[in-house]
């Protein structure tokens, strides 16, 4: 039996075995892990952080691996029991959380009641975000009665990750048991009608990584996840973008809500004017670093999938203009915005499981 160790608001404690996380009465937690959640306690129940060592308690079957090019079906399959052993609530969301949808305080993440958290460097085998901005720790929780499970900062190709890498916390959200993604993004505004702080309703990608021969699903093929050549033209399941769109209305926020076409480049240098330019005129409406990888993932191994970008900046397409976009103006938009998009995400997850439970 493993033992579990959990720390709650500073606690930390090494109870619990096996299966559900235990509280801990004390001070201090002494192991380096921010246990205070924002410094908030939401609930009755106070957020519990894992504190424990990745590799501790873990024990991967002998046909696991990690090698250069893939990661295997058991070693997702023991991450996701790993984490299993360990909280008690079982999602069918998974929620990947965006640039400023991800800091340090007032994120998503901190609105999770009775949640459980895993820094990432405690998850076995998972990559830990190296971009400012973006928190690294996966968080299970009720996000008002719907249990989700939200990556809390995500991981993007200029890290230095392959792409496979980058996604795999989509297959052990598949493990887990999650049936339906819903990822948020920063970015670059293309299209002439959408000003700084819109919302998109993310309707088709263009995969430009793909094009140059780059996609999550290089390597070997395991089909328990999926098929080998994947169909992706209906990768953004309309009745949940209708439901979105059915969100923004109740919200009143149907002025800053548009539908449209996500490009995803490498970065992490921002476009040129001549790049932008031909975005534009191949139809893309706004241009990121992220999302196209995971909705792959998720869409190869049949997680229904729901992305949508936040307009952080207005893409620069005039050689006379002295505006260049930077990150920091990507992060104060996205906390702006973020009692918008939390308030948005919380009602479209009602939406999703309500209809996920009456076509049970
Ligand atoms: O994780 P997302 O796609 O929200 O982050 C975007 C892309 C880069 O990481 C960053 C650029 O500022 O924002
Ligand atoms: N590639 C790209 N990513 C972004 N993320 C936020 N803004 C931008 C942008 O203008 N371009």
């Amino acid at each position: 039996m493993s033992t579990v160790r959990f720390a709650t608001n500073g606690n930390a404690t090494n109870g619990g075995t096996n299966g559900v996380a235990k509280e801990a009465k004390g001070n201090g937690n002494g192991n380096g892990i921010d246990i205070t959640n924002g410094g908030k306690l939401n609930n009755a129940n106070p957020p519990k952080v894992y504190i424990g060592s990745p590799h501790k308690d873990f024990n991967p079957s002998s046909n696991d691996s990690l090698d250069g090019n893939h990661c295997t079906y058991e070693l997702v399959q023991s991450v996701a029991q790993f984490l299993l052993d360990r909280v008690s609530i079982r999602p069918k969301i998974g929620i990947i959380c965006g640039s400023g949808m991800d800091g340090t305080t007032g994120c998503l993440a901190d609105a999770l009641t009775n949640s459980t958290s895993f820094p990432y460097e405690t998850i076995p085998y998972f990559p830990t975000p190296t971009v400012p901005g973006h928190m690294g720790r996966l968080v299970f929780g009720y996000l008002g009665d719907v249990p989700v499970m939200c990556m809390q900062g995500r991981f993007h190709y200029y890290e230095g990750y392959p792409l496979w890498k980058c996604a795999m916390p989509v297959r052990v959200m598949k493990l887990v048991g999650v049936t339906h993604l819903l990822a948020s993004n920063a970015a670059g505004g293309l299209n002439d009608n959408y000003n700084v702080g819109d919302i998109m309703i993310i309707k088709d990608h263009i995969n430009l990584l793909g094009f140059a021969g780059n996609n999550p699903l290089m390597g070997p093929n395991d089909e328990r996840f999926g098929p080998r050549f994947p169909a992706i033209n209906r990768a953004y399941d309309a009745p949940v973008r209708r439901m979105a769109k059915q969100v923004a209305s109740e919200m009143g926020i149907n002025d800053i809500t548009h539908e449209g076409v996500y490009s995803v480049v490498g970065g992490p240098s921002f476009e040129t004017i001549a790049e932008i330019r031909m975005l534009a005129a191949l139809g893309v409406d706004a241009v990121g670093m992220s999302t196209v990888h995971e909705v792959i993932t998720a869409r190869h191994c049949g997680i229904t999938s729901f992305a949508f970008s936040l307009i952080t900046n207005k893409s620069v397409t005039d050689y006379e203009s002295y505006e260049e976009p930077n990150h920091e103006e990507v992060i104060d938009m996205g906390k702006q915005r973020e009692p918008v998009l939390k308030e948005f995400i919380t009602r479209l997850v009602k939406k999703i499981e309500a209809d996920r439970l009456s076509s049970k």
